[in-house]
This record gives structure tokens, C-alpha cells and sequence, in this order.
């Protein structure tokens, strides 16, 4: 078993090189114009606003010239520097560390990794530029450096378990009900309730996964003082935070504030501290050392004795108001730590020092099928039992190395736990989608086991509407291109097709008067530069009607894992003579796209490219069996 943590170490490792070698190669030797085409440089940027946050951490807001439109690589919660130059376009020594709020085309907020605004800040020739993020990585080996050592103990039974070679445990107990709760969702509640060591929720798309799990915690809180939640992504976390606090749980967020949806801000740790009824008492001691700081620092180097005595005095004194200050902090922030039921957090972030040397009865994490080994061990080092919740038939986690994940980062300890163990229960009744979307995922990936939810089951945009359409743009010569920039894949024709079918939709829709009803449409790519296709097609050549256009997103796969809406439009993009789908044959992937519809799935695509590959030849098989299959001849001429 020591040879496995050591074999994820290297992997670990070259996932790392691959990382920082993508990040160099974007980020050394080009100028800041090159790096601006990047997508990872702004420069220059205008200071906006300077302010403190409701956790008193300095925030700023910057903008950049009007002209710069570029896409950017910045997006909430990355670590980012601001830099100030000489205004002769060299890096000067100024800069300081942040993490990114919020950001859109032309602004961005930064909360700032420092206790005042620098003077420099305010002197012009700003940039902004993203940073290298080495702590997830260090955080990962630390505990896989541990792992590699435990021989005894609890740690080592729970490896033993969750990677094979002992048996999960279970208690016998009276069975619960939770009313709320359907039958395969009871079963996985006690299933959780019974769990000596580990118990997994297989949560496929609307089976009620969050609630399912959110009622487990609720379970496990009236027999234990305290749990850890966790997921991978802050958005996650914050969900569950959320979800738990409508149920009136007492939650800390640990994590940067920065990382944190507005919702979620008054429950980290910051913002607690700052409405503990002593932080008056601690602001007061850190301002008065900090007096006496300054004042015994005035004596220079040629006094006195009497001075150099009262140097010493105020220095002192200094020194013990810091000491008082640092023993307040700590006993406030162990006593929101005391009073918490949940503590939640990222998978990395349970390896905060706040939280260092606790211990948990039960550790939840949720989205484990997306999250990396190496750090769901984070929180479970903490853990006598482990409970996790998400789907491996949808995304897995992102990872840059190839090699390193198909010599094995890329399989989760979620798929490892539930192959060396009895101790999942997969969740059946789905609460999203008509049934003719549901069965193609449900035969695929789910042994045909799913069943629709009676209210669900048949709905339909409009009465006689189909709930799934393909639409085969065989033979019409609508190729693929390679965008030479981005060398990302792109179909315009396809592209205006959609534009074509969803305009005629819309109209067939009013016609029957259901627009109205209508509350969003999900169009979705597995390209990015087919995403900029459509919106400059649907969005900005005004092809559809403002109240349409106000409803509609248009995205990749992965933006939107977790989401749903009411008509979902996929284009496939790929048309070529050799069959080449490139990552199309992530079927998980298409997976997550295809399930996000609830009434209407229309997906547009070449039969003749994608048809080699078995799991779209069983999708054209399937919308020929339920009299899906359009060809786009129809909308063409
Ligand atoms: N037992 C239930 N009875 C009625 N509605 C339910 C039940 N369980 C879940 N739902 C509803 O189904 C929808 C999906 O639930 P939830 O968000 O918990 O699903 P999920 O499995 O986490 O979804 P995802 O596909 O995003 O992972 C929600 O609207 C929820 O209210």
C-alpha cells in the first residue's frame, strides 16, 4: 500500500511539472501586450476603488482601457499578482499577491493578501497577472507523504477499506424514514446511518443527490456535536453551506474570503471573528501595540540611557499588548470553532491551520467522482468514517498531464471505494427530465435503472412537442474548422443551423402561447470556440428576440455540471471524412451535457463523423427507435 501513495506522489509530481510548464509557457519571456493576447496579463489597469471587506481584508476594484477586449484566463478565486512598473513596461519589485472576487470583460475585484493599500498603488502603471498556485500541490504530497508512513491505527484501517484488503462495517439499526425522502433516498439515509467506515452515495443526474445528502448530515448532527463537509470547488461547498443554513445548522466556512459567494461570506471565518462580541477588545489591543510600537521605534540610534530605558519600556509593552491580542484571537476563534456544527471547506482547504489537530466522527465529501485521490485524503485523515456523494458518470476531475492520468490520477478514490467495497446506494428517482431524455443516460450509464418522477415523467415545452430531437446534418457539407489561435474546434454552419432550428422553435412555441412558461435554454458545445461562434451568431447579430436572448446561456460541458434548464440544445461540432471526434469520446462528459435538459434536448450533429464511435451509433439508434431523427434538410430549404 506504500508503494500506491508513493506511485501517486510521482504522478502527483508530473501533474504538477505538466501545470507549471503550461503556465510558463503563457506567462516568461513575452511582453505584457503578448501575455494581455494571453489571456493572462491586464495591463494597465485603472485603480477603481479601494475597500475593506465585512472580514476587514482589503479589497480593490480594477478596470482596463476600453479597447482591451481579449478573453481572459482571470475567473474567481485564482491567485493573481498586482504589480506596479516604472511605466517603462518592466516589472518593478512592487507587487502583491490577491485573489480574484469577481470579474468580467472589463473589471475586476481583488481581495488582497495584505493589511494596507501600498503607497504605490496609487501612483499609476497597474497589472494585474495571474500567479502559479503551488499550495494545492504542496498540501496533496504533504498527505500523501503521510499516508505512505501510517501502518496502525484508524488512518490505516480506513486505507485498508477504501483501497482494499478489509471490509467496510456496517451497525445493525432500526430503519429511518425521512418522509421527504423517497424510497431509494431512504435507503441511501440509512445506509450513512449504519456506516462504521464508509458509505457512498452514486447520485446520477436530478435524483436529489444535495438533498439526499443534506438530510444525512441532518441525521448524523442529532447523534454528533460536529462534522466536516467538503467538496472540491468552493461553489460546491458554498451550496451545501447555503442548503445547511436554510435548515438553521450552526455552519463555518473556512476558506478565502475571496473564494466565497456573497451568500456565503458571513459564515467564514473573517467575518465571524469580526462579529464576535470581543473583537472590540482585540482591534483595541492590536491598535495600542501598534502605538507603542511606533513610539519606541522614534529613539534612533544616538540617545541615552534614559531613553534607551524607555525604548525598552514601550518595546515591552508593545510586545505583551500583542501577546494578549494573539491569545484573544485564539480563544475567539476557538470559540466560533466550538460552537460550529459544520465546519465546511474545500478538500484542500481542510488542511487549514485553523482546523489543524481536529478530528471528526464523520467526514462528508460531495462531488467526490470529480475530485483528485490526493486530496480527498485531506479531509479523511481527520475522519473515523467517510461519507461520499457524486456520480462517476459524469465529469471527472480536470487534470493537465496526460500520462499522469492514464497511468491512473485520472481514477478517483469515489470509483476505488465503491469497487473494494458493498457500501454505496444509487439513487433511482429523478426529478428533472422527461422520460425519453432520461432513458438514453439511463441504458448507457445507469443499467437502464432509472425511473422518472411521475410529475416529470411526460412534460413537454408544449403539448405534442417532441422532448428529444437529433437533427443529422450528414451531407450538407458543413465541415469543421480549427480556430488558429486558439486551436479550438468550430462549425459555423452548424452554428447557424441551431440558430435556424431554435428560431422556428421559438416561434412554433408563441404560437401555442407558452413562452411565457418557458424559463431557460441551455445551448451547449464542447468547444470553445464554437460557444464564440453562437454568441456571435445568437447573441450578437441579434438573431433572436431580447426576451429570448435574456433566457438563453450559451456555454461548454463543464460550466454547466450541476445546472439544469428547460430546453437544452447541444451542437456536436465535429464533420470530418475520417471519423475523428477528439474529446466527443468523453461519453461522461456528453453525459453531463444531454442530462441537463428537463423538457426539450435537441442536439445537432454529423451521423456520418460521429456514428463510428459505439456511443453515438447507440444514440442514433436510439432516436430512430423513439422517432427522434430529423434530417437538417428540413430547416435548410
Ligand atoms: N424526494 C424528493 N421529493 C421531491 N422532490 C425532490 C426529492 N428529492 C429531490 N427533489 C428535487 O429534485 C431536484 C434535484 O434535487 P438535487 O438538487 O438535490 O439533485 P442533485 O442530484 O444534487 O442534482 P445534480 O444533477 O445537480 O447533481 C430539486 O428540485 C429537488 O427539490
Amino acid at each position: 500500500m506504500t508503494e500506491d501513495f508513493k506511485h501517486l506522489t510521482a504522478l502527483l509530481k508530473k501533474e504538477k511539472e505538466e501545470d507549471l510548464l503550461q503556465y510558463k509557457l503563457k506567462m516568461t519571456g513575452t511582453s505584457f501586450n503578448e501575455r494581455r493576447k494571453r489571456g493572462v496579463c491586464w495591463y494597465p489597469v485603472f485603480l477603481d476603488r479601494t475597500k475593506f471587506d465585512a472580514g476587514e481584508r482589503l479589497v480593490v476594484k480594477v478596470s482596463r482601457p476600453k479597447e482591451h477586449t481579449e478573453s481572459h484566463m482571470f475567473s474567481s478565486g485564482k491567485l493573481v499578482s498586482v504589480f506596479s512598473t516604472a511605466g517603462d513596461n518592466s516589472e518593478s519589485e512592487e507587487t502583491v499577491s490577491g485573489v480574484v472576487n469577481f470579474v468580467n470583460k472589463q473589471e475586476m475585484m481583488i481581495t488582497l493578501n495584505h493589511d494596507f493599500a501600498p503607497d504605490w498603488l496609487r501612483d499609476g502603471h497597474l497589472g494585474v497577472q495571474l500567479l502559479f498556485d503551488e499550495s494545492s500541490y504542496r498540501e496533496m504530497e504533504k498527505v500523501l507523504k503521510y499516508l505512505a508512513k501510517v501502518d496502525s491505527g484508524r488512518l490505516y484501517q480506513l486505507k485498508k477499506i477504501l483501497l482494499g484488503g478489509s471490509e467496510a462495517g456496517f451497525k445493525n439499526l432500526a430503519p429511518l424514514t425521512s418522509p421527504g425522502l423517497n424510497a431509494s433516498q431512504n435507503q441511501a439515509l440509512n445506509l450513512v446511518n449504519r456506516a462504521q467506515d464508509v458509505a457512498i452515495i452514486h447520485g446520477p443526474p436530478g435524483t436529489g443527490k444535495t438533498t439526499t445528502l443534506i438530510e444525512a448530515i441532518l441525521q448524523t448532527l442529532k447523534q454528533e456535536r460536529q462534522t466536516l463537509v467538503c467538496a472540491p470547488s468552493n461553489a460546491a461547498v458554498d451550496l451545501l453551506v447555503e442548503k445547511l443554513g436554510e435548515h438553521g445548522v450552526n455552519v463555518l466556512r473556512i476558506g478565502h474570503p475571496a473564494r466565497v459567494t456573497e451568500e456565503t461570506l458571513s459564515k467564514t471565518l473573517d467575518v465571524r471573528v469580526a462579529h464576535h462580541p470581543d473583537y472590540k477588545e482585540l482591534k483595541n489591543l492590536k491598535k495600542k501595540a501598534e502605538e507603542y510600537r511606533t513610539l519606541g521605534k522614534k529613539y534612533k540610534r544616538n540617545f541615552g540611557h534614559a531613553e534607551r530605558q524607555q525604548r525598552r519600556l514601550l518595546l515591552d509593552e508593545a510586545r505583551s499588548l500583542k501577546d494578549d491580542a494573539d491569545q484573544l484571537s485564539y480563544y475567539i476563534t476557538n470559540d466560533i470553532l466550538n460552537k460550529s456544527q459544520v465546519i465546511a471547506c474545500t478538500l484542500v482547504g481542510a488542511s487549514n491551520n485553523v482546523i489543524k489537530g481536529m478530528s471528526f466522527n464523520t467526514v462528508f465529501i460531495d462531488e467526490a467522482a470529480q475530485a483528485l485521490e490526493p486530496a480527498c485524503w485531506i479531509p479523511i485523515i481527520k475522519a473515523e468514517r467517510v461519507i461520499f456523494a457524486g456520480d462517476h458518470q459524469q465529469l471527472p476531475p480536470t487534470i493537465k498531464s496526460f500520462q499522469a492520468a492514464k497511468e491512473g490520477l485520472e481514477v478517483t478514490l469515489f470509483e476505488k471505494a465503491i469497487k473494494n467495497n458493498r457500501a454505496d446506494v444509487m439513487l433511482k428517482e429523478q426529478y428533472r427530465m422527461h422520460t425519453d431524455i432520461m432513458n438514453f443516460s439511463s441504458s448507457i450509464f445507469y443499467n437502464n435503472k432509472l425511473v422518472a418522477n411521475k410529475n416529470v415523467a411526460s412534460w413537454t415545452v408544449f403539448e405534442g412537442d417532441l422532448a428529444v430531437e437529433f437533427i443529422d446534418t450528414a451531407g450538407c457539407g458543413y465541415f469543421e474548422q480549427v480556430d488558429p489561435e486558439s486551436k479550438s474546434t468550430f462549425n459555423k454552419e452548424e452554428a447557424e443551423l441551431l440558430g435556424t432550428h431554435l428560431k422556428q422553435y421559438v416561434e412554433q412555441i408563441e404560437a401555442v402561447s407558452k413562452i411565457d412558461e418557458v424559463e431557460s435554454i441551455g445551448v451547449i458545445a464542447p468547444y470553445k470556440a464554437q460557444t464564440a461562434a453562437l454568441v456571435e451568431h445568437l447573441l450578437e447579430n441579434k438573431h433572436l428576440p431580447s426576451s429570448i436572448i435574456n433566457k438563453t446561456d450559451i456555454n461548454t460541458i463543464d460550466s454547466f455540471q450541476g445546472q439544469e434548464r428547460d430546453i437544452i440544445y447541444i451542437t456536436l461540432v465535429r464533420s470530418n471524412e475520417k471519423g475523428e471526434i477528439g474529446f466527443l469520446s468523453n461519453t461522461r462528459r456528453m453525459n453531463v451535457a444531454m442530462t441537463r435538459a428537463r423538457k426539450k434536448l435537441v442536439v445537432i450533429g454529423d451521423s456520418a463523423t460521429i456514428g463510428q464511435h459505439e456511443f453515438y451509433a447507440a444514440f442514433l439508434d436510439y432516436v430512430n427507435e423513439i422517432g427522434a431523427y430529423k434530417s437538417a434538410f428540413e430547416y435548410i430549404y
